[in-house]
């Protein structure tokens, strides 16, 4: 099938489904339309300008660039035209009620990355699928693990839309000549072990101790506890990341800090967290802060930060497993205890 099936036949027979599936299929309808529309302002003009810096800051304080401004407006247009009760946005300080008869609500991150567009580096659009509770001001307060649908376009060489109805995730690219989404990838699973990791190195010194012992882990490699080696790469965009670990394994962190601001990270669990946590565990995957689990977690603001380890099982069970033990983050830092240390030879 892959290559045949287009995006609108697929959410066609999956709205045939469930309760709240034909209101979900028309979202991800409108958010492939409005990525389609994306991928073409980005495609067209000068990157240094659409990169510009406006004049405000978004509800958490970044800056905003014309084209974070550009890809909201796209999106909000072209998702205010169905019945979804609520839509939060990173662009937007407040969610905002639009039809309290409809069933679901949206969050999305329009672009993902942003601060990488000078440079021509993939970014990409985020979103998460939720049903509407009978009090909305709650909409955005729920688990990651009641979300009904989660996916995320990335805007690389290829356009490609990742997508899970709750049942698995396939990835749709975007077939320029005809202007439609085509399966290119179904039931992507994410291998048990992974051999790269993911983290922004220049943070090190503000890192907790289990995040450190974690990467000196994986630094030492086959001469480590680890007993392998590892691959490092960090592009700095969520989406692009995301979808490296969903093709190749691998673990991603951006994990709390001691810098000002970073205490719980730097991704916000609503329109990040949630959304990529749910998809890397539908491919088979983990998804945590080190101490919890990212979708049993409810956000208590719209812009919440939360620290994000995913990616393959067995890296994110051991972030885990060091996060609860200061003794086994001690003897990852005791070179006794490295696998050709004093009592491993
Ligand atoms: O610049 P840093 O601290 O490495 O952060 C990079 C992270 O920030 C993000 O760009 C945050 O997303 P936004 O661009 O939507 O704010 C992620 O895509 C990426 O993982
Ligand atoms: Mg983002
Ligand atoms: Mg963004």
């Amino acid at each position: 099938m892959t290559g045949q099936l287009r995006l609108d036949d697929h959410l066609q027979r999956y709205s045939e489904t469930a309760p709240h599936a034909l209101a979900v299929a028309t979202a991800v309808d409108a958010i492939a339309a409005a990525a389609i529309e994306i991928a073409d302002l980005i495609g067209t003009g000068d990157l240094a300008d659409a990169s510009g810096l406006t004049t405000s800051r978004n509800s958490d304080g970044d800056v905003q660039r014309d084209l974070d401004v550009q890809a909201d407006a796209i999106l909000r247009r072209c998702l205010g035209k169905l019945p979804i009760a609520a839509l939060a946005s990173e662009e937007m300080r407040e969610p905002q009620i639009v039809d309290r008869a409809a069933r679901i609500c949206v969050a999305i991150d329009p672009l993902d990355g942003s601060s990488n567009i000078d440079i021509n580096m993939t970014v990409g659009t985020i979103f998460s699928i939720l049903p509407a509770p009978d009090d909305l001001a709650l909409a955005f307060h729920q688990r990651g693990s009641a979300q009904l649908a989660a996916g995320f376009v990335t805007y690389g060489p290829q356009t490609s839309l990742v997508l899970t109805l709750g049942d698995g995730v396939d990835i749709f690219t975007l077939d320029r000549k005809s202007g439609c989404f085509r399966l290119a990838r179904s039931a992507v699973q994410i291998s048990e072990a992974g051999e790269e990791f993911a983290i922004n190195a220049s943070n090190r010194r503000h890192w907790d101790p289990p995040v450190r012992a974690f990467i000196d882990e994986c630094l030492a490699g086959v001469e480590g506890l680890a007993n392998h080696d590892f691959n490092m790469r960090w592009i700095g965009s969520l989406v692009a990341e995301t979808y490296r670990i969903l093709t190749r394994g691998g673990v991603f962190l951006y994990p709390s800090d001691a810098r000002p601001g970073y205490g719980d990270g730097r991704l916000r669990l609503t329109y990040e967290a949630h959304p990529m946590a749910y998809i890397i565990e539908q491919a088979g995957g983990s998804a945590s802060t080190g101490r919890e689990r990212i979708l049993d977690l409810s956000a208590q603001s719209l812009h919440q930060r939360v620290p994000l380890i995913m990616g393959s099982s067995n890296e994110v069970r051991r972030v885990e497993e060091l996060h609860c033990d200061p003794l086994l983050v001690a003897s990852v830092s005791a070179p006794l205890f490295a696998r050709r240390g004093f009592f491993r030879l």
